[in-house]
């Protein structure tokens, strides 16, 4: 562990409050179609007020308002799970941050996930929630993703992303990590004019293939979601991670 470690307090939540709340989201998942156990519920929603304690004084994430963190956060990370197969034994979540889509996906999916960002202390608040829902399926890893992928190639069946870089970036960081088959899950909210065109030709050099798109809009207005699903069907014609920066600075497409 790097940096002090999050000693999470008692919520400051009643358990009709937490009821309450746990209806709502259980609400809008049934009209999205996504089926969770009251217990899977609570945890998400549980999930979401931990972050909302840490975020008073850990800058986690600038949404404070729960009915629409409920909408933003966890619809909006579970909705993610129906790319899951029960085949699907591991992902990695890019870019964690509070957990987003990470956590809500452990506890939706039979999947075991790891979730990574570079910094410290997100990571340690992530891995205190974690800990205190005792979701024995999550880990999260100081690190940073270019780093990650020197050791851990080939390694997972999924890998998600979520609000972190462009869809050319984002393939270029999960391809050492894809098995083959492997699916790079994408969920962004407006994708710019050109990216769909450098992603797909991003994903020929990285031996990826665009395989499903889908569109929505979120529940009250709260925004369009476009998902990408990615496959890995070959090797990449260039050698994969670059050096830490490179797939910024210098984009494959
Ligand atoms: C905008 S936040 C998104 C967080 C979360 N996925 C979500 O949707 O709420 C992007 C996160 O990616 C992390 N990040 C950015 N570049 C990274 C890298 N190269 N390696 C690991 N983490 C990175 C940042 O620290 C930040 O927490």
């Amino acid at each position: 562990m790097s940096g002090r470690p999050i000693v999470l307090q008692k919520l400051e939540y009643t358990d009709q409050e937490i009821k309450v709340l746990t209806e709502k989201l259980l609400d809008v998942c049934s009209s999205f179609n996504i089926t969770l156990t009251s217990r899977q519920a609570q945890d998400c929603l549980m999930h979401l007020l931990y972050v909302e304690q840490v975020n008073s004084y850990i800058n986690l994430t600038r949404i404070t308002d729960l009915d629409e963190a409920i909408i933003l956060h966890l619809l909006d990370s579970l909705v993610l799970a129906r790319y899951f197969d029960s085949s699907d034994l591991s992902y990695l979540d890019m870019g964690t941050g509070a957990g987003f889509p990470g956590i809500p996906l452990a506890i939706a999916t039979g999947a075991t996930g790891t979730l990574i960002d570079s910094v410290g202390k997100k990571v340690n608040a992530v891995n205190a929630i974690i800990q205190k829902l005792q979701l024995d399926r999550a880990t999260a890893v100081h690190t940073r993703i270019e780093e990650y992928a020197i050791q851990n190639k080939v390694c997972f069946d999924i890998v998600v992303a979520r609000a972190l870089a462009s869809m050319p970036i984002l393939i270029e960081y999960a391809t050492p990590f894809l098995r083959k088959r492997g699916r790079l899950i994408i969920s962004k909210g407006n994708p710019e004019a050109n990216e769909l065109v450098s992603a797909q030709q991003a994903a020929s050099i990285c031996g990826l293939t665009l395989v499903r798109t889908d569109t929505f809009d979120l529940p009250f207005d709260l925004g369009h979601r476009e998902i990408f699903l990615f496959e890995r069907v070959s090797k990449p014609s260039i050698s994969l991670p670059r050096q830490n920066g490179m797939a910024r600075k210098n984009p494959l497409a």
